[in-house]
């Protein structure tokens, strides 16, 4: 069995409701002095794996309120010391940047309109104090008064723990790393479409896991644009709007064939490549047609520890891409990537790759061009492993939906029948929309609960 539901990979988010919740609770009937309880056991952390890790440092319970406040002139900080002892240093500059007041800030758009050149960057401060209702005020020198709550506050602690985990809580960047072994998560297409905490757990998965498959889903046309409108906007490329995985006459792709696909990212082409990509099966073959997968960054991690020379290969030769032909309109592209993408911290962040669109024009010195071929054939031999890799069959009405920068697919090849047409339809989306989405679930289904 291939498939696991979803709450194995929704705890974390589960977890931040809980705390959620348990604030709001706090905040109702709490007096002062008294201390916020621990968190439940039984909602402690899932194992994770992956650089990304961050444990539980997002989540706290505890609701906060100042005791003390001063400032701090000789470096031009205020520091705020909490009821539980904790302190928090915040530089005037910042705080003078970030006034709340409707002078500074255009509440209706939640956007700053104080001008740069407006803004002192070498500011003092007159006053510093504690208000009675637990907010912090600040009267600048041209008496101008700005006032901060203390959540507000709190949540942008420039201590390293709290960024890291304000971080977390808008990136969601913890990823669970997976092989062979996975259950992929599964969720049903109707709750997805018509269940808020259903959307949720869905979204939570594909972010942390990478991939997602729905099940239910009518076995005809239009369902991941339908899908797609459950987020926002789908990605229009030269492909169209959706787009049809069939074996045509001519194909102007070699998805478009009947013939095996190695594993690859979908459109390494296009310099910004689709995020998120739906695969709904409407038809499939009688025989071959089964979906390969791998998880892309925890084959590079794998990479790292066993051909640190490979990888760095890959992270560091840019390597051209081209598609030509005609399809929603004529096209002609040409872009330049590394296989593997890193942060400016080293952290793999995207891979690029597709074997059938890999340009010719290889744009590398000589003497570089063989060590690109044996780190490519190193990356590749380390996916094709089968502990690494995961097989399905798609079957009608079944939609998967994955991490297009982060996975790699593919299929093997089928047997074309004109009686017999397999026919899948897809569609890509961009991340940003799909954690815009993420983020106003989470807020709304930890708001209601
Ligand atoms: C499936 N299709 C044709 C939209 C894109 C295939 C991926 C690629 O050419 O990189
Ligand atoms: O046919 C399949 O199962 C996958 C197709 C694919 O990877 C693609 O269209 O890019
Ligand atoms: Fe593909
Ligand atoms: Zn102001």
């Amino acid at each position: 069995m291939w498939m696991s539901t979803l709450s194995r990979f929704a705890l974390p988010a589960l977890r931040r409701s809980t705390a959620a919740m348990a604030c709001q609770a706090l905040r109702a009937c709490r007096r002062p002095g008294q201390a916020a309880g621990p968190l439940p056991s039984c909602l402690s952390s899932v194992q994770l794996r992956g650089q990304h890790t961050l444990g539980s440092a997002s989540v706290s319970l505890a609701c906060h309120s100042v005791r003390h406040v001063r400032a701090l002139d000789e470096d031009r900080l205020m520091e705020v010391e909490w009821e539980d002892g904790g302190h928090s240093l915040y530089p005037f500059t910042w705080l003078r940047d970030n006034c709340q007041c409707p002078l500074c800030t255009l509440e209706s758009a939640q956007a700053r309109k104080l001008l740069m050149s407006d803004l002192d960057i070498h500011t003092g401060v007159d006053v510093v104090e504690v208000t009675n209702d637990n907010k912090v005020s600040i009267v600048w020198p041209d008496q101008h008064t700005s006032v901060f709550d203390a959540e507000w506050l709190k949540k942008r602690c420039f201590s390293p723990a709290a960024r890291q985990a304000m971080q977390e809580e808008l990136f969601l960047n913890e990823r669970y790393y997976w092989d062979s072994k996975l259950r992929i998560p599964t969720a049903d297409y109707q709750e997805v479409l018509h269940d808020d905490k259903a959307a949720l757990a869905w979204l939570s998965a594909l972010r942390r896991v990478g991939i997602v498959y729905l099940k239910g889903a009518p076995a005809e046309q239009g369902q991941v644009a339908r899908l797609a409108e459950r987020i926002g906007y789908l990605r229009l490329t030269f492909y169209g709007h959706t787009w049809q995985v069939q074996d045509k006459y001519m194909a102007n792709n070699v998805a478009y064939t009947s013939g095996r696909l190695s594993l690859h990212t979908d459109y390494p082409a296009l310099h910004f490549a689709p995020g998120v990509q739906f695969l709904h099966c409407i038809n499939q073959a009688l025989e071959g047609g089964e979906s390969e997968v791998v998880d892309g960054f925890h084959m590079a991690e794998q990479l790292q520890r066993e051909d640190p020379e490979a990888f760095w290969t890959l992270t560091s030769l840019p390597v051209d891409f081209t598609d030509t032909g005609t399809d929603y309109c004529d096209f002609m592209l040409q872009s330049k990537k590394c296989i593997i993408d890193v942060d400016t911290e080293g952290r793999v962040v995207r891979i690029n790759y597709n074997n059938a669109t890999r340009e010719s024009v290889l744009d590398l010195p000589l003497h570089q061009v063989q060590p690109f071929y044996r780190a490519l054939k190193a990356y590749v031999d380390i996916m094709n492993r089968p502990e690494n890799m995961v097989t399905y069959r798609m079957e009608p009405g079944d939609i998967v939906t994955f991490d297009n920068w982060r996975l790699l697919h593919g299929r093997r090849s089928y047997i074309s029948r004109p009686d017999r047409l397999r026919h899948l339809e897809g569609a890509y989306l961009d991340w940003d929309e799909v954690m815009s989405r993420l983020r106003i679930l989470r807020n709304s289904v930890h708001n209601d609960a």
